[in-house]
Parts: structure tokens; C-alpha cells; sequence
């Protein structure tokens, strides 16, 4: 089975005396099991280097394969860890004085497999990076400029670090060598060339041939040894940077622990180099930890600390992602990535030079290059089935959480582009007034179309308009209720209907050419239940002096409560208040209403006036948000079926991820999906292309239809 996470101790050449008392010892080779002697502790590793171990042994069996899969598109970390002087910089070569090149380290065998991948097929971009963290603070050593200053943190990126192309061995190793040498060394007892900083190279690998294109990177991390005061001796500043380095060892400790026992929350953020390291430091990574040890008794608590580090590692259970999905999709679907199709951009820009970026940031507009596709007519049976397949598990998965995250970074950056568009378009609506018509001859309309005030948005404000020709209505959330498709329900006002059970009856329009008053007829008295919240008033069954009373008793109870006794001027003043604002709604209801206060109650003129209801704009403007709505426009030859399929794909086209969430039979899953096929296939015709969605049945379009009152 491959190892995700692959732990080596390397054992320090001992002294002659360290021979003869050696605290440590390699019982088995394969697998590798190493006795701490003093404790009879066995520890079980990958690997067990010994003194006799060359560098190139090392290499080829710790970062040989992590070259091979970071060429394969995977994020690969390689660490030394380990206590001060145990040959840490030395094996991961960040030691500029090697003398030979049998002492070369990790990063000059890696930098040259990955110059040796390339050939006639394949073109490789190289690119490198360089930092430490000292005392805390990240360092760009790549940079030749002195003073240095300390690069900031965003998130959890170091911003404005060089990253430099390069383009053979030779080149690659003079900014190796300049960079280790700028480095915080300084002497200890234990190290007369002891690394005071955590060091981070990176080499950024992009292969292309004519088939795919892999982005991935390989970090190898020189750790500063953990020392302990007593043993360096260190005073003054090279105590404070031994507490610095003490500390993001331990908060490394801290997010291992975190990472192998599968805890909820990581401890990034607890130090810099846990921070930066955090998209390496994670279970969709490679991850090879090389444990330097020294095999000296008289290091023992440290070794042993070493060793339980190690072992912590070990018990991580990775599960490393290729880098970009779409990688292994173009390479299956070659015939769908034409020169106007999906095309990944390198991250590596084409230019000389050292070029200043955040790498991480780089990454993230890999993606959102991804085109659409130019889709001729022929090709609108585009399959994407594949990116549902079994290999790609993650995006089938129910939740948006276990999607790779590379497809969430791409789906969320689709929606946000989504949400511009559509803010842009719901500005240049308020604009205009938005409406929707009715034509008024077409009987098929004899149902009330109900605008239901869960979908789109839950902002309030509708208004029923006439305008020329036929009935105008606008809202802001033009669905249909699921419980009865023939009846109009304007959002939070009251449903209408005729005598004749004609929404809209001809005799009812109060100015046919005018788009400023409105006037639908009056309700039928079934309506009592259709009430609701910001509704305009209608028909209070009680007189008013009693609901005053009632109310009056009420606040003058709780007034009571409250104080123990009634206060007389507190039961003027609620009584005054409470009939201003009652005064306030009956004035509105009457204006609503149509009633005429000089005319007799029975007489035929007030029956006749209250048969009608008539809304002034500004009224239906004084709804809250009404500004913010949206409009359904139903042309005159249009009937509302064909209105309502005309906005529910708008609403598949245009909406976002919680827009289309809104819509019935569509959950979070679907509705991904369908941003997906979107955005791959290009916008949909009709809604009989949900079909083509994978996994769509006919079964499930048929309710997905049923449920959205799309069928006659
Ligand atoms: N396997 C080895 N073979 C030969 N020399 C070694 C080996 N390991 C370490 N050394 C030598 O030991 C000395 C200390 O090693 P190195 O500087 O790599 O230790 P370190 O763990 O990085 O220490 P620090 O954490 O203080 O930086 C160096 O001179 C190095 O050349």
C-alpha cells in the first residue's frame, strides 16, 4: 500500500565514544524498528539511516517518489526535524560550504529529476522560492536588497516573496547557494554553525504536453534544531531566538497531534511557520518527515523526544488530492479542450527574472481560467459525466465540504462572479419600473398566480399595475406557492379575485394607458386565512372602538404588570398612541379600499367604489424593500405557464447557487450541479436540458416540473 506519510530517522555520524556507548539501536531494517536502549522503547519507522547512509541513499528513498508525484500534480512537504547539530541543514542541503558532490543535499538531487523530466513531449517550467522565519518573522532570502525587512502575512500567505524561474542545474544552485548564505547563523556549544531560522524552499513544478498541463510544488523544510538553554548555553539574543525557535517547534508538535488525531480544530495559527506551512501541513498532502537524531546518551531526552514527534507523524492518515480536477478531466476528455475551450493557465509567468508574487495566490487564479466552452450547435449534448465518476467521488459528494478543495475554491469563485452579475442586474432593474402583464382576453388565465415570498429573496413589496394592454404585477419573488398553482398571491399583499373568478377583469382597470394607478378587483370574501404580515388591511370583522378597547385592556395590563398600578396619564397617553396609529391604518385601508367617508356605509355608490381597490404607487412603494424587487413580465401573447418557464430559465441561467436552491425539488447538490453544467456547457436552452444533467431522471425532471408548476 503507499505510504501518504513517510518517516525516516537519520542517526547523526557518531563520535568514537558514542560508538561504544550509543543510546540507540537499529534492531530491523525492513521493516525499519529502532530500540532506544536505555528505555527498551522500540520505535517503528519507514526508513532507519544509519551513519553509513549516503546522501544519495537518503534522497532515493525519501524525495526520489515525491518528485514523481508532485510531477503527477500533487503538493509534496518534505521536513527535517530534529535537535540542534544533528545534520538537519546537511541532509536537506541548505548548507552553502558542500564540498563534494556526494554531500550534495535533498533539493540539488530533486531540482535535477525534475530538469531531467524534461524532453521533446514534455515542457517543465521551474520555478523557485526561498524564505526563513526568524525570531518569528518570514525573510525572503532570494532577495539581495539589504536591510531585509519582514515580509507580511496574509491569511495564511506570505505576501511579496521572490519566486524565480530557472532554467538549468547551474542557475538553480547559485540561488540555492546565495540564498543558504543568507541565512541567521549563528554558534552554539552544541553547533559552531547552528541554523537560527526554520528554512522553506520551494520548487514549483509545471509539466505541459500537448495532452495536460500539472501545477504542484515540493517544499523542503530545514527546521531550526529544538535546544535546550542548558545545553547551548545561549545569552541575550541567541535566547530569545532559541524561545522563538522552541516555539514553533512546539506549535508543530501541536498541529501533528492535531492532524493524526483526526481533531476537529488544527492550531495553525499558533506560530508563524504553522501558519505558512498550513497548505502543506494537511492530509491532502504528501508529507515526508526526516527525524535527525544523535545517538549520544547524553542527548537522550532529546532523541526521545525526536522519536515521539516521529511517531505522532506517523499515525497521520493522509489522503492527497492532485492539485487541479480538471487535469485528469482534460486528459480523459481531450476532444472537449479545443484552443477556445477550458485551458489552464500555467501560474509561472513567461518573463526573466525574479518576479514578485504570493504563490499561493498564483495557485488560486489557476482556476477561475477555466472557460467556458465554445459550444457549437453540435455540441450540445456535452457530457460531463466524468467529472461525476466514480473518481471523482469528492464531487458527488452531499456536502460542498467534501468536495476537493480546489472544486470548492472554483464553485465559490463561480458563484461570487454569478452574484456580481446578477447585483448588476437587479441594480439597472430597480431602474425601471418591472411589471408583469397579463393579457386580458386570455381566459387560461383564470387562476391567481401566487408570488410566493420565500423565493428569491425575502425582501416584502409587491404591486399590482395595469399597464396599456394588459395587467402588470411586480415583485420580487415571482414563484409560484406549492400549494395551489391557480392562485395569484402577491407577496405579503392580498390575493384578488373577481366575482367571475377572473384575475384580472376589464371592467376593473381604472386607466388602461396608465402605468400609475393600479386597480385589480376586490377580494372575495374567502380571503380572511390570505391575510398576512404588511398585508394592506382588510375588513376587520370587529368595530374599531372594540379592537381599540381590546387593545386599550391589553397595554393597560401590562402597564399594570409592570408597575404594580395603573398610572392614569400612562393609560391616556397609550390610548392617544394606540389611536393615532389605529387612525393611520384605517385611513390607509380606506384609501386602499376605495371607501368615502361622506357616503353612507349601505349606500350603492360606497358599494360600488368599495368593489374596487385602488393602490397608489407611493403606497406600494412605503412597502419595505419594495425598491429591491424584481419583475416577471408576461407579454401580451404570453400566457403566465409560458412566463413562469421563461423565468424559471432565467433563474437556471443567470441565478445563484442559493437562488437556484430556492427552487423546489432543488437542493444544494442539484443546484451545484447545475452551476457546474452551467458553466460547462454553457447556458441552457430550455429547461428540458436539465435532462442532460448526469444523474437527472426522467422521474426526477417530471417532479422537478410538477413541483415548480411548470405543466398545464
Ligand atoms: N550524515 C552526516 N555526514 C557527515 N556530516 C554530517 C552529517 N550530519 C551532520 N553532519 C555535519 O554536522 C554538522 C552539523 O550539521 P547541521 O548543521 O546539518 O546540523 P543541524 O541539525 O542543521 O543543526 P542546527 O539545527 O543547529 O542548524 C555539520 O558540519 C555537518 O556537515
Amino acid at each position: 500500500m503507499e505510504e501518504f506519510v513517510n518517516v525516516s530517522v537519520r542517526i547523526r555520524p557518531p563520535s568514537k565514544e558514542e560508538i561504544l556507548n550509543s543510546s540507540l539501536k537499529v534492531i530491523n531494517k525492513q521493516p525499519a524498528i529502532l530500540l532506544l536502549v536505555d528505555k527498551s522503547q522500540s520505535y517503528h519507522f519507514d526508513n532507519v539511516f544509519t551513519y553509513e547512509t549516503t546522501q544519495k541513499e537518503i534522497y532515493n528513498d525519501t524525495v526520489k517518489r515525491l518528485v514523481q508525484k508532485v510531477k503527477a500534480g500533487y503538493n509534496c512537504t518534505v521536513f527535517a526535524y530534529g535537535q540542534t547539530g544533528t545534520g538537519k541543514t546537511y541532509t536537506i542541503g541548505t548548507n552553502p560550504d558542500i564540498k563534494n558532490e556526494s554531500e550534495a543535499g535533498l533539493i540539488s538531487r530533486a531540482l535535477e529529476d525534475f530538469f531531467n523530466c524534461a524532453d521533446e513531449d514534455n515542457e517543465v517550467e521551474i520555478t523557485i522560492s526561498f524564505i526563513e522565519i526568524y525570531n518569528e518573522k518570514v525573510f525572503d532570502l532570494l532577495e539581495s536588497n539589504k536591510p531585509k525587512h519582514p515580509l507580511p502575512i496574509k491569511g495564511f500567505t506570505v505576501q511579496g516573496f521572490t519566486k524565480v524561474m530557472v532554467h538549468n542545474m547551474n542557475e538553480a544552485l547559485r540561488y540555492l547557494q546565495g540564498g543558504s548564505r543568507q541565512r541567521h547563523i549563528g554558534g552554539t556549544k552544541q553547533n559552531t554553525n547552528s541554523s537560527r531560522s526554520h528554512a522553506i524552499f520551494s520548487i514549483h513544478c509545471c509539466i505541459r504536453n500537448s495532452e495536460f498541463e500539472t501545477v504542484a510544488k515540493l517544499n523542503l523544510v530545514d527546521l531550526a534544531g529544538s535546544e535546550s538553554v542548558r545545553k547551548t548555553g545561549n545569552q541575550g539574543s541567541s535566547f530569545y531566538e532559541g524561545v522563538n525557535i522552541n516555539k514553533g517547534l512546539l506549535s508543530l508538535g501541536q498541529v501533528m497531534t492535531a492532524l493524526s488525531s483526526n481533531s476537529g480544530h488544527v492550531p495553525y495559527r499558533q506560530s508563524v511557520i504553522t501558519t505558512i506551512l498550513q497548505d502543506s501541513l494537511n492530509k491532502r498532502n504528501f508529507i515526508s518527515l526526516i527525524a535527525c537524531v544523535s545517538s549520544n546518551s547524553d542527548d537522550l531526552g532529546e532523541t526521545l523526544q525526536t522519536l515521539e514527534f516521529s511517531n505522532r507523524v506517523k499515525k497521520m492518515k493522509n489522503k492527497p488530492e492532485v492539485n487541479d480536477f480538471i487535469v485528469q478531466y482534460r486528459k480523459d476528455n481531450p476532444t472537449l479542450f479545443t484552443n477556445n475551450g477550458p485551458k489552464l493557465q500555467t501560474p509561472l509567468k513567461r518573463s526573466n527574472g525574479l518576479l514578485h508574487e504570493t504563490p499561493f495566490k498564483k495557485r488560486r487564479n489557476v482556476l477561475p481560467l477555466i472557460h467556458e466552452p465554445a459550444l457549437s450547435e453540435n455540441d450540445s449534448k456535452f457530457d460531463i459525466s466524468p467529472l461525476f465518476s466514480s473518481s471523482m467521488t469528492s464531487v458527488t459528494s452531499d456536502h460542498q465540504q467534501n468536495f476537493s478543495p480546489v472544486l470548492r475554491k472554483y464553485m465559490n469563485q463561480m458563484e461570487s462572479s454569478l452574484m456580481n452579475k446578477l447585483q448588476d442586474v437587479i441594480t439597472s432593474t430597480m431602474k425601471r419600473p418591472a411589471r408583469i402583464k397579463f393579457p386580458k382576453e386570455d381566459k387560461e388565465n383564470e387562476m391567481c398566480a401566487r408570488f410566493d415570498k420565500d423565493a428569491m429573496s425575502d425582501d416584502d413589496g409587491a404591486k399590482l399595475i395595469t399597464s396599456g394592454s394588459g395587467s402588470s404585477i411586480t415583485t420580487e419573488s415571482p414563484v409560484f406557492a406549492r400549494d395551489n398553482p391557480h392562485i395569484l398571491n402577491c407577496s405579503r399583499t392580498d390575493r384578488y379575485s373577481n366575482n367571475n373568478n377572473s384575475l384580472y377583469h376589464e371592467s376593473s382597470h381604472l386607466n388602461a394607458e396608465s402605468d400609475t394607478i393600479f386597480k385589480v378587483p376586490a377580494p372575495v370574501a374567502k380571503t380572511n386565512n390570505l391575510r398576512r404580515k404588511n398585508s394592506v388591511q382588510l375588513q376587520p370583522k370587529k368595530s374599531c372602538d372594540t379592537q381599540l378597547d381590546n387593545t386599550f385592556r391589553r397595554r393597560s395590563l401590562r402597564i399594570q404588570m409592570k408597575n404594580g398600578e395603573v398610572n392614569e396619564n400612562d393609560k391616556i397617553s397609550a390610548k392617544e398612541n394606540i389611536s393615532r396609529r389605529r387612525s393611520v391604518r384605517l385611513q390607509m385601508k380606506k384609501v386602499n379600499s376605495g371607501h368615502d367617508d361622506t357616503l353612507p356605509l349601505d349606500s350603492p355608490e360606497q358599494q360600488s367604489k368599495e368593489s374596487t381597490r385602488v393602490y397608489s404607487p407611493s403606497l406600494a412603494c412605503t412597502c419595505k424593500k419594495a425598491s429591491r424587487s424584481q419583475t416577471l413580465i408576461v407579454s401580451p401573447q404570453d400566457n403566465l405557464l409560458t412566463a413562469r418557464k421563461k423565468q424559471i430559465l432565467t433563474i437556471l441561467n443567470e441565478g445563484t447557487l442559493r437562488q437556484l436552491e430556492k427552487l423546489h425539488t432543488v437542493g444544494t447538490k442539484t443546484a451545484e450541479k447545475i452551476l457546474l453544467f452551467r458553466l460547462l456547457k454553457g447556458k441552457f436552452k430550455s429547461i428540458s436540458d436539465l435532462k442532460e444533467m448526469p444523474y437527472w431522471t426522467e422521474k426526477k425532471y417530471d417532479k422537478f416540473m410538477a413541483e415548480n408548476f411548470l405543466r398545464n
